[in-house]
């Protein structure tokens, strides 16, 4: 299994994450940001320029005292020849200041939009993007690729810009000075050049390797350490463990690779660039000898390829962080590029005053456009203030029918009405604002207990919250602990019960007072006194809202106005629960095996051979329950 995993990383670094976008193509997209913050960046543009202009000027101070003050014994220029030396280096020093204090600005403020232009994206995308996608990788290009971005905007793009300026301004000089001994020196940079394109390629792919085993470490982690409570009841931690090294491990040898190619490109450069040093040494000597050079010449060459020498170094250790930012980059721009499945139409409209009728008009829905159908002309009328229950068994699209009605996703055929509103004509803070949900695992955030009541309502009063945690049954036992409704509750609300926590989500949807619930009731087990304070606060909820629920609970399914009854994304029955029982269809025969004790129309499971003759309202071709010889065989039951 863990060479499966290990398995499927490789092939998702040829898949998922493909490297297409060049050096180039990631300047131009970056060049969006760069605009929204070019002050700061003009400002060190110009520094860069001053820099360069003041650094040019040493070698040529040094030049004039070899060349001229010494020969002519010029005592009184000395003081004038340190005097500007010193200035230079202050210039240099202010200069170099204002450089990168404002290449950081710069840097960390394109970075700064960057993550929340993500985060932001994340946010607005659809569902069905996060069906897809492991949490920890997406952790991991919200952090560590943004910031392995922000390694190239905030130390290399000033550093190769203020590098590139150096080199033009030293190489005219030196063209001027000297051409033919310049083009010897240059000789080598076109096989420099070369090989910082070989190796670059080689790193992409192996940063790409680093990033993306990065990126499994972390959903492992994410899904290891919310999962908790599941591997130690099964007392699996050596197993997760194990694989953990794996994974530690996969993402060492590619880092281990990406090193060996970094430490090899940085000597192999290094020899090319003292191969300069050389051809000066040599040829500039016997230029000197010639007559052709003075050696105040040769001296300020030989400075000038030193200080060409620094921005090659830095260049090449700059290629390995260029490297891992652009991997990084095409990971983030990845998601930027990715639209929202769910979008607002631009002449979208707000919902008001709704009534709350609810309308499913020949619905058919697949989760992705390839796969297969979960709901087939799919039609429901749900009028205003109903609680309509859907009951099936597992797999038959009950959660599916609740989603869409939020507008998680749309219908591919068919379209969902909220009162005369087509869902997909609305603003969605406006639908979203009227439908509320309670689900099957409740979700608290960190933060106190308030926090978490209000996410329903963000302005809502210390008043409108009490009211609410009244109504839910949730305020007797908030006010038993010491803070109250301050008490901090973790990051899924670990320190409460289950029905504490449900209580607290009905709360939660109270306090937002929408007209339709979306209601995923929970099967934990809940003691008998929790059990019925849930089931008074649903009450409280469900009254004169229109609701959906997904029913586990028989209270709710005898209460409910109308039971759907749900096979293989069709509706097979609907009626009240006295109607259903009567009818001696699915749902009696789904009642009878689950209550038996309350059922007096099917004595025994035995007598089911009759339901044979059951077909879907309808619909032609869904297949009737298999019949055994005499014993009935149904699909696998969660709900109900
Ligand atoms: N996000 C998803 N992506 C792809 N297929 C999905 C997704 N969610 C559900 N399905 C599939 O859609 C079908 C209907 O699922 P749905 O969750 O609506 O059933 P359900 O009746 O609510 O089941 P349960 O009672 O077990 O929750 C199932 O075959 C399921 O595998």
């Amino acid at each position: 299994m863990q060479a499966n995993v290990l398995q499927k990383i490789a092939e998702n670094k040829n898949g998922d994450v493909q490297i297409n976008r060049s050096v180039k193509k990631l300047y131009k997209r970056l060049w969006v940001y760069i605009w929204q913050n070019k002050l700061p960046f003009a400002i060190a543009i110009v520094m860069i320029f001053c820099l360069s202009f003041v650094q040019v000027l040493i070698p040529q101070i040094t030049r004039y005292a070899i060349d001229t003050v010494i020969p002519g014994k010029n005592f009184d220029q000395l003081p004038w020849i340190g005097g500007a030396i010193l200035l230079v280096s202050l210039l240099v020093g202010v200069f170099n200041f204002l450089r990168s204090y404002m290449m950081s600005l710069f840097g960390h403020r394109i970075l700064n939009n960057i993550r929340n232009d993500l985060y932001q994206h994340i946010q607005k995308l659809s569902i069905s993007f996060f069906d897809n996608r492991r949490t920890g990788d997406l952790m991991s290009r919200l952090s560590g690729d943004v910031n392995a971005m922000g390694n190239l905007i905030t130390a290399d793009i000033p550093e190769i810009f203020a590098d590139s300026i150096t080199v033009v301004a030293i190489s005219v000089y030196l063209f001027s000075t000297d051409w033919q001994l310049t083009v010897m020196v240059l000789v080598t940079w076109p096989l420099m050049i070369y090989l910082s394109q070989v190796f670059g390629k080689w790193m992409r792919d192996a940063y790409r390797d680093v990033q993306v085993s990065g990126a499994a470490i972390n959903s492992h982690i994410q899904d290891t350490i919310s999962n908790i409570n599941i591997i130690k009841s099964f007392g699996n931690e050596q197993y997760e463990i194990d694989r953990f090294a794996d994974y530690s491990r996969h993402y060492m040898d590619a880092n281990i690779r990406a090193v060996r190619l970094w430490s090899l490109f940085f000597p192999v450069i290094g020899i090319l660039n003292n191969l300069g040093t050389l051809i000066v040494v040599v040829f500039g000597s016997s230029e000197v000898m010639l007559g052709r050079l003075t050696i105040g010449e040769l001296a300020a060459f030989l400075a000038y390829i030193s200080q060409m020498n620094q921005p090659i170094r830095r260049f090449s250790k700059v290629m390995n962080i260029m490297q891992r930012a652009i991997v990084a980059s095409d990971r983030v721009f990845e998601i930027l590029d990715i639209k929202p499945e769910v979008t607002e139409k631009e002449d979208a409209v707000a919902i008001a005053n709704l009534q709350g009728k609810v309308t499913f008009e020949n619905v058919e829905f697949a989760y992705s456009h390839n796969g297969q159908v979960v709901l087939h002309e799919f039609n429901l009328e749900i009028q205003p203030g109903m609680t309509v229950a859907l009951v099936g068994s597992s797999g038959a699209g009950k959660s599916t029918v609740a989603k869409l009605a939020m507008r998680f996703y749309d219908p591919q055929k068919g379209r969902i009405l909220l009162d005369a509103y087509d869902l997909r004509d609305v603003t969605l803070d406006s639908l979203r604002d009227r439908v509320g949900i309670v689900s099957q695992e409740t979700l608290l955030l960190y933060g106190t207990i308030r926090d978490n009541i209000a996410y329903g309502k963000l302005d809502a009063t210390d008043e409108e919250i009490e009211v609410a945690a009244k109504a839910a049954n949730a305020h007797q036992f908030i006010m038993s602990f010491p803070e109250g409704y301050n008490s901090i509750i973790g990051e899924r609300g670990l320190k409460l019960s289950g029905g504490q926590r449900q209580r607290l989500a009905i709360a939660r949807v109270l306090v937002k007072n929408p007209q339709f619930i979306v209601l995923d009731e929970a099967t934990s087990a809940l003691d008998t006194e929790s059990e019925s304070l849930i089931q008074e606060s649903l009450q409280k909820l469900l009254k004169d809202r229109t609701s959906i629920v997904i029913a586990h609970r028989l209270s709710t399914i005898y209460n409910a106005d109308l039971i759907i009854v749900m096979e293989e994304g069709r509706i097979l029955e609907m009626g009240t629960h006295a109607e259903l029982i009567a009818k001696r269809g699915r749902y009696a025969y789904l009642h009878g095996i689950q209550f038996p004790q309350k059922t007096t129309l099917l004595e025994s499971i035995e007598e089911i051979k009759e339901i044979k003759e059951i077909e879907p309202i309808g619909v032609k071709g869904l297949k009737p329950l298999k019949v055994v010889e005499s014993k009935v065989v149904v699909p696998e039951l969660t709900t109900f």
